[in-house]
Parts: structure tokens; C-alpha cells; sequence
């Protein structure tokens, strides 16, 4: 089975806020990117987070990046912040919040409880990347990929695919992306 991706890079900046709804509400999966090197775009998350809550699909596939991680000189967001927020923010999107946005309206669920609270308990997969050296940035891709095939199959004799789990095993640069 092949996987197509359609990729939008939507626009970081506040002031475009409501042109990039439209292009995430019905998109099957997100990535969050923050910049390590900037404080500010790691504190705007939980605003897209609650973006997320209020307009995407109720079973998008999340997943957390921190970017530039070459940039270890400029480095002013560890990567244990990521690690935390990525923890807490699965509650966030998981949980019981999400019933008031649009999400409760495209019930009923592909994912499913299963699903929610695996985010919920592991929170959202998360990984550090640089699109300057490429380190983890095909594994983004391919874990979505994978996740968003499993879904699709869903077939019982396939072995069970675990986002968190592939991305802890692939992911590169544990060790090297501390500041
Ligand atoms: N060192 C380094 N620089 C990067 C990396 N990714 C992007 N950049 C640089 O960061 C700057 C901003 O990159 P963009 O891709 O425009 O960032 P963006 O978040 O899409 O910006 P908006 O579209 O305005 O939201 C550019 O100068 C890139 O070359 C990276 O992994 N490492």
C-alpha cells in the first residue's frame, strides 16, 4: 500500500492565523514545529494547541518537533522543555477540553479511546530535527506515514504499529542535542 502526502507549510505568524485554518481543519496529521534557537515560537504552541482543539479533525496525528537543533550555540529551549511539554500537551488534545470544539462535531472517531488515551498517558510523540543536516526529518515524515497507513489497513494479521515507540527507537541525536 502507498502513502501519498500532500505537505502545506502554513505561515507561523499571529496575524495569519485564520488563513491556515483552512488549510489544517481537515488535514489527517500535524507537525507542531518550534525553533530551539527562539523562546517565543516554543511558548506560541500551546496556542496552536488550542487551534488544534478548536478546528482540526478530532483524530489528526500530532507530533511535536523541536528545529535547529544544529544550532547548539544558539540553543535557548532544552530538549527536556520539549520532552515536558510533549507530555503534558497530550492531555491537552486528548482530553476531556476537546468536547467543545469542532472535533466533538466530526464524531464518530477513526482513532478512537485506544488512541486518546495513548496520548493521553505518553503524550505527543516528539523529536528534535535540523532541516539544515536532515537529522530526523525523514523519521517525522515516515512515522506519519506509518501511522496514518495502520489506520487506513487497520488489518487484524499486520503487526501493530506504535508511533511513540518508533519514534523513541529511530530518533537520532538523544545524546548530542543537549545544550
Ligand atoms: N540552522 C538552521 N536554520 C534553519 C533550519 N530550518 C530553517 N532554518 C532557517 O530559518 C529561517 C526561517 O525558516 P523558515 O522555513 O522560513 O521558517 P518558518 O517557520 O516556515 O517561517 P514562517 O513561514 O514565517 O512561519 C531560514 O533562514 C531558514 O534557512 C534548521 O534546521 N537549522
Amino acid at each position: 500500500m502507498k502513502v501519498k502526502l500532500q505537505i502545506w507549510d502554513t505561515a507561523g505568524q499571529e496575524r495569519f492565523r485564520s488563513v491556515t485554518h483552512a488549510y489544517y481543519r481537515d488535514a489527517h496529521a500535524l507537525l507542531l514545529l518550534y525553533d530551539v534557537t527562539n523562546k517565543a515560537s516554543f511558548d506560541n504552541i500551546q496556542a496552536w494547541l488550542t487551534e488544534i482543539q478548536e478546528y482540526a479533525q478530532h483524530d489528526v496525528v500530532l507530533m511535536l518537533l523541536g528545529n535547529k537543533v544544529d544550532s547548539a550555540q544558539e540553543r535557548v529551549v532544552r530538549r527536556e522543555d520539549g520532552e515536558k511539554l510533549a507530555k503534558v500537551s497530550g492531555g491537552t488534545v486528548g482530553g476531556a477540553g476537546r468536547l467543545g470544539g469542532r472535533a466533538a462535531a466530526a464524531a464518530p472517531a477513526r482513532l478512537g479511546a485506544a488512541g486518546t488515551s495513548r496520548l493521553q498517558e505518553y503524550g505527543l510523540p516528539f523529536m528534535e530535527t535540523s532541516a539544515k543536516t536532515g537529522i530526523n526529518v525523514d523519521l517525522a515524515f515516515t512515522a506519519i506515514a506509518k501511522e496514518l497507513k495502520q489506520r487506513c489497513t487497520k488489518c487484524p494479521s499486520e503487526p501493530c504499529f506504535r508511533l511513540h515507540d518508533y519514534v523513541k527507537r529511530e530518533g537520532r541525536g538523544a545524546a548530542c542535542c543537549h545544550p
